[in-house]
This record gives structure tokens, C-alpha cells and sequence, in this order.
């Protein structure tokens, strides 16, 4: 048995246990007394009581409490009673002669108005003696007070509803004007106890000794059958009894012979009391019968052992040696136990059933609460804008089935796309009935109503995905002005759908999203690295390259918006990665109409990038395609040539390096005109003799080169590379700003300045090139140069730009530093919100307990007042830290740290040093008391 806290056991810890506490009681029953004393009012109007078994004395508190003062008040009990001043107590048996004649001492010409006994005597042998014991002890409280008490006086007692009850009722209605008995709320509903008021004593001249006599008193109860047989059929229909054990039994092992066994006509019953049948000598004979197997024997030893079937065969063997007119009589008897154990069996499947049934509910119950969540969590992070409404689709089951709703496999099948492409999802539908291969094998098996219930479905769920997809874009396009011109756009290109399938040549060089998808970027490439090994014209090889991709993505593009979700080039792991370098779910996200016009623009500029790039790496691939270009072709195609690098010449000019480049890229250039004219012989000559040259036309291009560079030396106008600049006293490189840079990685965005420039570019005020404007002022180019160090320091000190700061900014920026210098550290926050967390616990509780000293009706408004008011004066006293005192000796002596067992607040003393505390602590005592004995 586990064992029982204080906390658990019968629910100690309840309301009236803290009222107790608070209201400084000894025990929780000082309110029993309270209550009954508020209902009868006994109390006020007497001037002596006796309260009989007293300990710890919570009643006699109450007594002296409300009885009028200089009351005689007298408390006796087994166990001492702390003193409690004017109160008289000792420690007696009640039912002793002692007992009574300490009481006649006390009182001496006195009688008690009232006598109160809430004896309870030592319980837990068993029901039946503890119960016993209880109305004993009763019985001799009401001998003392019939006794001490005064006529018209009041007895109150405690005691237990058993089968001595109404005996002791009869006995106090004989002595007693009023008997009433009652439970107080305040008594546990779990406790047998009752309480009993007796008023208006009758104080008879003469009393039959009989009535204060426990066993005349108690023997002539006639409670009526109390036999404690178990219905052996139905073992677990076994009802607690309250009762006890059976009038003159007292033991649990019973014997019973097999004569009454089988003569008796309730045989059930006779198992289920029995612990053993005897084979008594009446029928000995039945031993040696053939019926009577081994194993009859052996249940006849232990019934207490046996199952429901040995029961059984233990009632069919007794049938057989019945006369038949006692069969006749029993025969009912048995059907009824046939007849119950069938339908005990029926019972028994209808349950397991039931249980089965009822998990089975309970855990598509569970699927079904799953899904659920798992449905509206999508849609919240949709709403969220977490997600695209497409992702839900594929969210469903972990990806895209062939069953799924999006499989857009099957519309591809329909070849209606272009139909869906402009939203007409109900030809699909129709269509689908008959395409969906999946959709028809299931539908097949079921009748034409589920079909039209699954297409219902189907089509409310699309148009509810619709809605929610059209709310998203409507929400988008509120924020994006600029998404709404986007949008038209995209409209207009999805009226031209037709066109876009054939459209011309001419879009390639359009920042359509066409020319600028990842594929035609790499087709891009492609070409370019064909012609390094190809003699054909390369440009028109890459037109035709460019077409072709340029058609290719056309196809895809339009398949893109309805295409089979299943397309993927690689599916390792179960990630998915489409030929873009992009996951599935984010091609699908990104496939998105309301993404077509930025990545349009977004692509544009990096293929815008990519060639600036090409044209500016010298080791691209693409420039050696243009320098290798006069080579292969003719003269009049370099000339040309050499004007798209002088281009690229004019437009990048502000980098040396690149700078450089572009240089030598002119004496490329120059190369290849005097090679065309001067060279060319020479040239076609190596091209035609010497294969080597041919298949690295690199190298025999790079020795002609140094060969006309050797030649044409004064030809070439060598222009010398620009110097970089130191001198040039630039702010912004110096050490500073990269400290700066950092801190503001750190810890953001750290001046006004800052703030007000990112607030302005994130709210579109600034536009990029306003900022590179801005960028050029007085004090851009400030020449360092001879400047004496003082003076530079000057300037750094006072000639700094002043960047443009609005006033308003310059004030969030203090409210906010402001702010963060008013937030408390981290560990000091945490110990003020554990500390307002206590106080409010305390004060939880605090609100607790004074809410039922206010509910309680036992105490008046002015109690009720003071105790509130106590609670608070303590609720506001600190508790004062005990610090023990601890006497190094031992292995603690002379060591460091914590001694052994010692726990809280400690403080080390030696033996000399706690004797010196003590005995001056009894000295101040001692002068202090004759100090005031003084005074
Ligand atoms: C429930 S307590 C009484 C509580 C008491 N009314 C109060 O409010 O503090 C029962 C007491 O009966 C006492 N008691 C039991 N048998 C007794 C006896 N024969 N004589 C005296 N006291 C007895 C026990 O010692 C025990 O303290």
C-alpha cells in the first residue's frame, strides 16, 4: 500500500484545517463545535461545562470562547491537554472511577450546564469492534453526565451510525427532553460520525442501571440477516459491506458440512460463505460415489480458490444426489443460474464489443482531429502568407499522388491546357470524368450519385482554393502599387497566349522573361562555348541556338503552369530539384503569376550583368569568341568587332584594372587590323600547313600576336595606366568607417543618420540613384596632399558632411535609445519578475484564505475583521532568517565549507563560543526582567 501524505489522506489539508490555523484553533473540529453551538445556541447561556475527551482542546477553546466569562470550564482526557488559561484539565480515562471522582473534586457542589464528548476511542481492529467501542464509550460519557449534568442541561456526544444507533437514541429520548442528531458541515462526508444534542436533561430522581449498561443495551438489537456471503457468479458485483462481521462470528474461515450443502435451498449462498465443505459423517457414502471425482474433492477443500466452472460443476454434482422432489423444488434454482450464466456470456461479448467499437471511434476520432488540425494550420500559415495555396496541395499527404487534387498530370493527359491557362477549370472537370484514369477506377465501383458527391467535392474545394488565392494577390496588390501595373501586364501576355507560341525572333532580344529564363542563360552559354570549336559563323549559330532554347523554354514555360508535378530532373532522397537549380516547391512557388513580372525584370538584369561580365573577364570564354571572330571571318567583320570593344572601352573607364584590360584589348584589336592587312598571307598559310594551329587556334593566335606586337611597336599608342590615387583624402576610407561597418553588423543600425537613410529607402523616399547623387559633394575629392597633419585633423573634427536628418527622426532615434536605457538588464529583470511572481502567488493565497474566513457564517463581522486584519500584520512581517548555530567539533572541526547534515542559513561557532552566546542571552534575560520588575 503506498503510503498516504498528510496532503492526500482524506483530503486533510481542506478549508477548515487553514481557518483553523489562521484562526489560531488547535484543531480543524473547533468549527464542529462552532457549528453545532451557531444551530443550538448552548453554549452563551452556560456557566460550567465539562468536555470529555478533550485533547488537543480545540473545543474547550471554542467553550472558552463563547461561554461568558469566568465560566468553569474542565477538559479531561487520555493524552495531556497543553494548558489553556482558565480552563481546568487532566489527563483521565472517562471510564474509570478515578476519573469521576477528579470530576466531583473540581466541581464540588457545581453542575456542569453542559457536557460535551467528542470521545473517539482507539479504531482500526475491526469495523464491528471499533464500532462497538465508540457507542461503549458513549454510553459511559452519558453515565458521567447523568451525573454531573444539570437539569434542563445539554449533552453532546459523537457517535457512529451503526446497528447501536438506534438503541442509543431510544436510550437519550428516555433522559432527554430533545434529542436531535446532526453533521455539521464541517465534518468530513467521508466520516461515519454523527453528532447527537441532547437538551432539557430530566434529570430523573431514579435511573434503571440498565440504560448506562452496554450489554443490556446493546443485545437486544435484532438487526436481521447479516450474512456475509458473496454471490460466487457474480464475484466482481461484490458490494463493500458496512456492516462487519456476522453477529457471533468472528473468524473468516468457515466450515460447512456437505449434508447442509446439499439440503440446503440456496446453495449459492452456501459457496459463497464457505470456506471449506466438510464430508460429514451423514453422508460419508457420497465419498466413495463414482460422481465424486478428485477433483469435486479438491474444490470441496478451498471454495475460496475456485472459478466460476468449478462453481458450476460443484452445483451440477450436488444435483445429482438430490431427491427428485428436492430437484423439483430446485430446479428453478438452477435454471436461473443456467439461465445467468448465459446471459452472463451474452454480456460478456456485448462488452468486448462495445469496448471494441468505442476504441475503434475514439481513434478515428483521433485520425480525424489530426487531419483537422493539420488543415487549419496550413491555412493559418497561408494567411500568414507562409505559404502559396499551392503548397497546401502538396502538404496534404507529403507530396503530390496520383490521387491527389492537384495531380496536374491528369489535366496534362486532357490536353486542355491552354483552356486551363485561362482559368476554365470546369472543362477540365468535364473532361477529367473520362481522362482520370485514377479518378475513373475508383469512381467505376460506385454508383453515378458518389460520383456527382466526389466532383461536388472537388469543385468546392477548387473554388475555395480560388478565393483563397485570389484574397492572397488582392492583399499583395493593396501593398505593391507597382504589382498591379505588373499584373496587367501579366493579364495582357495571357490574352496573347496564342501569339507567345509563335512569336518571332525578334522578342529574344527583349528583357522578356523568355530571353532572360535559366535555360536561355545557359543556352547563352552554350552557344558561346560552341564556337570556340566550331568554324561556323558563330553568331548565327547562336542566333539559331537562342531559337531554339528560346522555344524550348516557350514549351515549357506554357507546360509550366499546369505541368506534371512529377517532372523533375533529379529525385534523390526525396529532393526534388527542378533543371533550374530550385526545389520542386520552389519552382511551383516561383511559377507563380504574381512572380512572372519580377523575375522578369530580375532576370533581365542579370543577363544585363552576365554580358558585362563576359565582356569584362578577360578570360571568358566569350572574349576569345570576339577575339577569335576576325580570325575566322573576314576583314570587313572586324572592323565591327573592334567597335563593340571600343564600346566596352568608353563604358568602363573609372576602374584600372579594368582599365588595363580594355588595353590590351586594344592592341588585341590593333593586332587583328594589322593582321588582317599585313599578316593575313602568313596567316592563312598556318591556318592550311600546320594543323596544330587549327586546333588551337588560341595559341597560333597568341604567337602572331607577340610576333605583330614585336613589329608594329611604334604603330601601337601605348596609353600609361592611370596611377591609383592615393593622395586623395577620401572620409570614407579610412580605418573609422570599417569600425563603424562593423558595429553596425553587430549590434544594427547605430546613428540617426543610418536610421533616417534606411527608414527613406525602405519607404521608397530615396531612390538609388538620389543616393549615388548625394554621394558626390565638396567633399568628395578633398586632395590630402602637402596638408599639414594638425590642419587635417581639424578638418576631420569639423568639416564632416552634414547629411540630411529630419527632425522627427532625430527624436525616435532618442526615445528609442531612451527606451534601451531604461530596460534593466537581463538577470535583473528575471529576478523582478520572479519576485512580482511570488508576490502574487502570496497573494493569491492570501486572497484565498481571506475569502473563507468571509464565506464562514461561524464567526461574526467583527472576528472576521480582527482575523483579517491579523493576516495582514503577518503577511507584512518579514520572516526572519534563522541562521543555526553550528558547534565545529567532529570532522567538521577546523574544516571549510558546509558541515555534514547541516542545511539553510548556518553559522559555525566553537563549543566556548555557543555556551558564551547562551549565557549571555539568560543574563540579558535576567536583567531585563528585574529591570522591568523595577519599574
Ligand atoms: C477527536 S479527539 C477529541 C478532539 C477534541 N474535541 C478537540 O476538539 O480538540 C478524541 C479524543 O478522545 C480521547 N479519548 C479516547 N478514549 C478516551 C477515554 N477512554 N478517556 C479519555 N479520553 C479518551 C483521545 O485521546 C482523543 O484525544
Amino acid at each position: 500500500m503506498g503510503k498516504k501524505t498528510k496532503k492526500t489522506a482524506k483530503g486533510r489539508l481542506d478549508k477548515y484545517y487553514h481557518l483553523a490555523k489562521d484562526q489560531g484553533y488547535r484543531a480543524r473540529s473547533a468549527f464542529k463545535l462552532i457549528q453545532l453551538n451557531k444551530k443550538y445556541n448552548f453554549l452563551e447561556k452556560s456557566k460550567c461545562l465539562i468536555d470529555l475527551c478533550a485533547a488537543p482542546g480545540s473545543w474547550l477553546q471554542v467553550a472558552n470562547k463563547y461561554m461568558p466569562a469566568a465560566s468553569l470550564i474542565i477538559g479531561v482526557d487520555l493524552v495531556p491537554i497543553k494548558p489553556i488559561s482558565n480552563i481546568i484539565t487532566f489527563q483521565e480515562d472517562i471510564t474509570s472511577e478515578k476519573c469521576r471522582s477528579k470530576l466531583r473534586n473540581e466541581l464540588k457542589n457545581w453542575k456542569a450546564d453542559v457536557i460535551l464528548h467528542d470521545g473517539a476511542p482507539n479504531v482500526g481492529i475491526s469495523w464491528l469492534q471499533d464500532a462497538f467501542s465508540q457507542s461503549e464509550l458513549t454510553l459511559k460519557a452519558l453515565r458521567l453526565a447523568v451525573e454531573f449534568l444539570n437539569k434542563g442541561g445539554t449533552f453532546l456526544t459523537k457517535i457512529f451510525r451503526s446497528k447501536d444507533y438506534n438503541n442509543l437514541i431510544w436510550i437519550f429520548n428516555q433522559l432527554f427532553g430533545k434529542v436531535e442528531a446532526t453533521k455539521p458541515a464541517s465534518s468530513r462526508n467521508v466520516s461515519a460520525e454523527i453528532f447527537v444534542i441532547c437538551r432539557d436533561y430530566l434529570a430523573p430522581k431514579k435511573i434503571d442501571p440498565k440504560f448506562l449498561d452496554p450489554r443490556s443495551v446493546f443485545q437486544d438489537i435484532d438487526v436481521g440477516s447479516t450474512s456475509k456471503s458473496i454471490d460466487i457468479l457474480h464475484p466482481e458485483k461484490k458490494r463493500r459491506n458496512r456492516d462487519g462481521y456476522e453477529d457471533g462470528e468472528y473468524l473468516l474461515y468457515k466450515e460447512i458440512p456437505i449434508s447442509e450443502f446439499i439440503n440446503s435451498d440456496d446453495p449459492i449462498k452456501i459457496l459463497g460463505s464457505a470456506s471449506k465443505l466438510k464430508f460429514d459423517d451423514k453422508i460419508k457414502e457420497l465419498l466413495n460415489h463414482e460422481l465424486t471425482t478428485e477433483e469435486i474433492k479438491a474444490c470441496c477443500e478451498d471454495l475460496k480458490v475456485l472459478s466460476r466452472k468449478e462453481f458450476k460443476s460443484l452445483l451440477k454434482w450436488r444435483n445429482a444426489f438430490r431427491k427428485p422432489s428436492q430437484k423439483s423444488d430446485n430446479n428453478e434454482n438452477n435454471d436461473n443460474v443456467k439461465i445467468d450464466t448465459k446471459i452472463d456470456e451474452k454480456q460478456d461479448i456485448q462488452e468486448e464489443l462495445d469496448k471494441l467499437t468505442e476504441d475503434e471511434r475514439i481513434r478515428r476520432k483521433r485520425l480525424r482531429k489530426k487531419a483537422n488540425e493539420k488543415r487549419q494550420k496550413n491555412i493559418t500559415r497561408m494567411q500568414l502568407k507562409m505559404i502559396s495555396p499551392t503548397d497546401i496541395a502538396l502538404d496534404n499527404e507529403g507530396g503530390v499522388d496520383d490521387n491527389s487534387l492537384f495531380n496536374l498530370k491528369q489535366i496534362d493527359k486532357s490536353g486542355a491546357l491552354k483552356k486551363i491557362r485561362k482559368g476554365d477549370m470546369n472543362l477540365i472537370l468535364d473532361q477529367g470524368d473520362n481522362q482520370d484514369d485514377d479518378i475513373v477506377v475508383d469512381i467505376q465501383n460506385k454508383d453515378q450519385q458518389h460520383k456527382h458527391v466526389v466532383n461536388d467535392d472537388i469543385t468546392y474545394l477548387e473554388e475555395e482554393l480560388d478565393e483563397l488565392y485570389e484574397q492572397y494577390t488582392e492583399r499583395k496588390a493593396e501593398r505593391d502599387a507597382k504589382y498591379r501595373v505588373k499584373k496587367l501586364r501579366t493579364k495582357e501576355n495571357d490574352y496573347n497566349d496564342d501569339a507567345l507560341d509563335i512569336k518571332s525572333d525578334k522578342d529574344d532580344d527583349d528583357d522578356s522573361d523568355i530571353g532572360n529564363s535559366p535555360e536561355m542563360m545557359q543556352g547563352y552559354d552554350d552557344s558561346s562555348s560552341d564556337s570556340d570549336n566550331d568554324s561556323e559563323s558563330s553568331s548565327e549559330k547562336q542566333q539559331s541556338n537562342i531559337k531554339i532554347n528560346n522555344e524550348k523554354f516557350k514549351k515549357k514555360k506554357i507546360s509550366k503552369l499546369i505541368t506534371d508535378l512529377n517532372e523533375n530532373e533529379n529525385d534523390v532522397d526525396g529532393k526534388i530539384k527542378m533543371s533550374d537549380g530550385l526545389s520542386k516547391r520552389a519552382t511551383l512557388f516561383f511559377d507563380n503569376p504574381v512572380f512572372k513580372d519580377i523575375l522578369k525584370s530580375d532576370q533581365a538584369k542579370f543577363r544585363e550583368q552576365s554580358v558585362k561580365i563576359a565582356d569584362n573577364n578577360s578570360n571568358s570564354k566569350e572574349k576569345t569568341k570576339i577575339i577569335n571572330k576576325p580570325i575566322s571571318d573576314n576583314d570587313s567583320n572586324s572592323k565591327e568587332e573592334t567597335k563593340i570593344i571600343n564600346k566596352s572601352i568608353s563604358d568602363n573607364n573609372s576602374n584600372s584594372r579594368e582599365e588595363t584590360k580594355i588595353i590590351d584589348k586594344s592592341i588585341e584589336t590593333k593586332v587583328q587590323e594589322n593582321l588582317s592587312k599585313k599578316e593575313k598571307s602568313k596567316a592563312q598559310k598556318n591556318l592550311s600547313g600546320k594543323e596544330n594551329n587549327i586546333s588551337q587556334p588560341n595559341c597560333s593566335l597568341k604567337r602572331k600576336v607577340d610576333e605583330i606586337e614585336d613589329n608594329c611597336e611604334d604603330e601601337i599608342e601605348i596609353v600609361p595606366l592611370e596611377k591609383d590615387d592615393g593622395n586623395i583624402w577620401d572620409p570614407n576610407k579610412i580605418d573609422e568607417n570599417e569600425i563603424k561597418m562593423k558595429k553596425a553588423q553587430k549590434i544594427g543600425l547605430v546613428t540617426p543618420e543610418a536610421i533616417n537613410l534606411a527608414q527613406q529607402l525602405v519607404n521608397r523616399k530615396k531612390t538609388k540613384q538620389e543616393l549615388i547623387d548625394d554621394g558626390f559633394r565638396r567633399y568628395t575629392f578633398n586632395d590630402r596632399e602637402g596638408l599639414p597633419s594638425w590642419f587635417l585633423d581639424d578638418e576631420k573634427k569639423h568639416n564632416v558632411p552634414n547629411l540630411p536628418i529630419t527632425k522627427e527622426a532625430v527624436e525616435a532615434f532618442k526615445e528609442r535609445m531612451k527606451a534601451l536605457n531604461a530596460r534593466p538588464i537581463k538577470k535583473i529583470a528575471e529576478a523582478k519578475a520572479r519576485k512580482k511572481f511570488k508576490a502574487f502567488k502570496k497573494l493569491a493565497k492570501f486572497q484565498k484564505k481571506t475569502d473563507a474566513i468571509v464565506e464562514t457564517s461561524d464567526m461574526t463581522e467583527k472576528e472576521k475583521a480582527q482575523t483579517i486584519s491579523n493576516m495582514v500584520g503577518k503577511l507584512k512581517k518579514p520572516k526572519k532568517k534563522e541562521v543555526k548555530v553550528v558547534v565545529a567539533k567532529g570532522t567538521s572541526k577546523g574544516k571549510k565549507g558546509r558541515p555534514k547534515g547541516v542545511k539553510g542559513r548556518y553559522k559555525m561557532v566553537d563549543a566556548r563560543m555557543k555556551k558564551e552566546g547562551r549565557a549571555l542571552k539568560r543574563i540579558d534575560k535576567k536583567n531585563g526582567s528585574k529591570k522591568r520588575q523595577k519599574r
